[in-house]
């Protein structure tokens, strides 16, 4: 909840939001977006920006990252923003970072799942987060890349391999789909979206990802074939993107919002962690 506030209403809104989270946190935070000049990465570290939890943003991509930087850099928050371009500039770009987001791969295409992603996206996590394993071992680090379901598993043995696995601190970000089950109850019920949560628990993909319909606060009540098809919907948004885009790709708008919200929550409990930062897809439950 107070993670959607930061990222809700105006820019007063949201400048009152960090007084708060500066006020909580002891100092802002290094964070790094690893596929930061991508369709994902440019808004989400835009809203990173805005934030005062958040005092240096550290973009790396294999390509474009000197322009977003330098564009982000004239805003006028307080972070610092640098950019880091190509395998050289890796592994100085995590070094000393607090949290990591990695939204560094490609996205689906129509008629894809997010497993055909696996080929490609499989070692493009394995390299970023061996490098994550030598230069900022302690770091929080959330998952964007898809799929989410496998790439979470292989961040986790790459850090084992490496001797600083801690299940806590690594996260597959699922946001989205309690952004997106939220919103949906709520136009379907005709409800205050800002006084809707909706659970979601499991995977990222298909029918792994399972909407807590009956635990929605405030409580609501839905026939069974409201909750069939809201628990569709909820399932196949992601495919209901892809096929809108028409081959342009998936969600990155509403993406970049529930990222950039997890990697904040992730951010601002750092200072008190272990605690609950939201949802998440990771292997161990608090
Ligand atoms: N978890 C979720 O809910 C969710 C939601 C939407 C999209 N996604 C996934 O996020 C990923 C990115 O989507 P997008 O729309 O931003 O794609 P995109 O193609 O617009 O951007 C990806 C970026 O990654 C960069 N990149 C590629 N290889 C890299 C590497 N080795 N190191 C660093 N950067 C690298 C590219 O240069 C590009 O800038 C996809 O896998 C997509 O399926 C996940
Ligand atoms: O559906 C996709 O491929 C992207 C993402 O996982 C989503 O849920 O929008």
């Amino acid at each position: 909840m107070l993670s959607r506030a930061v990222l809700r209403g105006s820019t007063s809104c949201l400048r009152a939001a960090n007084r708060n989270f500066s006020s909580s946190s002891q100092r802002g935070h290094r964070v790094a977006v690893l596929g930061a000049a991508g369709g994902i990465g440019q808004p989400m570290s835009l809203l990173l920006k805005q934030s005062s939890s958040v005092s240096q943003l550290a973009l790396y991509d294999i390509v474009g990252t000197p322009g977003v930087a330098a564009d982000l850099s004239h805003i006028e928050t307080q972070s610092t923003v640098q950019g880091y371009q190509g395998d050289e500039e890796l592994d100085e770009c995590l070094k000393d970072c607090d949290v990591v987001a990695i939204p560094a791969g490609v996205p689906r295409k129509p008629g894809m799942t997010r497993d055909d992603l696996f080929n490609t996206n499989a070692s493009i996590v394995r390299n970023l987060v061996q490098a994550c394993a030598r230069s900022c071992p302690e770091a929080m680090i959330c998952i964007i890349t898809n799929p989410v379901n496998s790439t979470v598993p292989i961040a986790s043995e790459v850090l084992e391999k490496a001797g600083c696995y801690d299940p806590r601190r690594v996260f597959g970000v699922s946001t989205l789909d309690v952004v997106r089950a939220n919103k949906f109850v709520a136009d379907a019920k005709g409800l205050d979206v800002s006084t809707v949560t909706v659970p979601v628990v499991g995977g990222h993909s298909g029918v792994t990802i399972l909407p807590l319909l009956s635990q929605t606060t405030p409580s609501v009540s839905f026939t069974t074939e409201e909750l069939d098809a809201l628990t569709d919907r909820i399932q196949n948004a992601g495919t209901e993107v892809v096929n809108a885009k028409a081959g342009a790709g998936s969600a990155t708008l509403s993406m970049a919002y529930a990222g950039a919200r997890f990697v904040l929550s992730v951010s601002i409990n750092r200072t008190h962690w272990p605690c609950h930062v939201g949802s998440t897809w990771h292997s161990l439950c608090w």
